[in-house]
C-alpha cells in the first residue's frame, strides 16, 4: 500500500459550508488512505488577510447561499438550519471565542475531542439557533462532547493564554500562506507539494488527485 497522503481540513465553526466539509472528510477519513489532520483557524483573520469579504456582504449572494444551505443540508446528510439572524450571527457576534475554545481543546485533549467539540458547537450555531461565544455556551457545547468539568474548566481558562491565542492565530497565518481566501480549504500534501482545495464542492476533483474515489457525500449510504 503506498504511503499515506496527509490532508489539512482548515476550518471555522461559523462557516457553514465548512461544516459540511468537516463532515465528509470525517467519513472519508477511514476509507481513504489518508491521515485527517483537523486545523481549526479564524475565517475573520482570512477575510481580513487575503482582502476577501464574506459571500454575505452581497445581497444576491447572501439570498443564494440560504437557499444554497437548504439544499446542501439534505444532500450531505447534515442537520444545517439557518439561524434566525445570520448577520448577527456571523458577523457581528463572529467566532473568535468559540475557535480559541476549538484551538486549546486541542492543545489539551487532541483531534478526537477538537472533532466531537467543534460537531457541537456547529450544532448550536447552524441548527439550533444557539450562542457560542458565551463561556457557559461553549461549556455547554464541551459537555455533549464528552469532556469532564475539570477539562471544562482548564481549556476555558486556557483560551485567555498567549499560547493559545498565539495557536489559532498561527494556524490562521498558516492557512493564508497555502492560499486561503475562506473555508472550508482542504490542502492535501502530494509528493511532498502542497495541493489546496476551496469549498465542501470540490471533493471530486480532490479525490482524483490524490489518486482515490469519490462516492459522494455519504460512502456508507453509497455502499448499499
Ligand atoms: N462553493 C463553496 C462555498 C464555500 C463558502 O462560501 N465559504 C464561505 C464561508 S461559509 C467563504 O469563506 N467564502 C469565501 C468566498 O466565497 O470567497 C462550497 O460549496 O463549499
Amino acid at each position: 500500500m503506498s504511503s499515506r497522503k496527509v490532508v489539512e481540513l482548515f476550518y471555522d465553526v461559523v462557516s457553514p459550508y465548512s461544516w459540511l466539509g468537516f463532515e465528509v472528510m470525517c467519513r472519508y477519513r477511514n476509507l481513504w488512505n489518508i491521515d485527517l489532520k483537523l486545523r481549526p483557524a479564524f475565517l475573520g483573520g482570512v477575510m481580513q488577510g487575503s482582502g476577501n469579504k464574506p459571500p454575505g456582504f452581497v445581497f444576491n449572494k447572501m439570498h443564494y447561499m440560504i437557499h444554497d444551505l437548504r439544499r446542501l443540508a439534505e444532500y450531505f446528510d447534515v442537520p444545517l438550519q439557518q439561524p434566525s439572524d445570520p448577520e448577527e450571527v456571523m458577523f457581528n457576534k463572529g467566532s473568535l471565542a468559540a475557535m480559541r475554545f476549538v484551538a486549546a481543546v486541542q492543545q489539551k485533549g487532541g483531534d478526537k475531542k477538537t472533532e466531537k467539540v467543534s460537531r457541537e458547537l456547529w450544532r448550536r450555531i447552524w441548527s439550533e439557533d444557539k450562542d457560542i461565544t458565551e463561556p457557559a455556551s461553549l461549556s455547554e457545547a464541551a459537555v455533549k462532547a464528552g469532556l469532564t468539568d475539570g477539562e471544562i474548566k482548564e481549556v476555558l481558562e486556557m483560551c485567555t493564554s498567549k499560547e493559545i491565542k498565539e495557536k489559532l492565530k498561527s494556524c490562521t497565518e498558516e492557512a493564508l500562506k497555502l492560499g486561503a481566501f475562506g473555508f472550508p480549504m482542504m490542502v492535501c500534501h502530494v509528493d511532498g507539494k502542497p495541493e489546496m482545495f476551496f469549498g465542501s464542492d470540490r471533493f471530486e476533483l480532490m479525490a482524483h488527485c490524490i489518486g482515490e474515489k469519490w462516492l459522494g457525500p455519504n460512502p456508507d449510504k453509497a455502499k448499499l
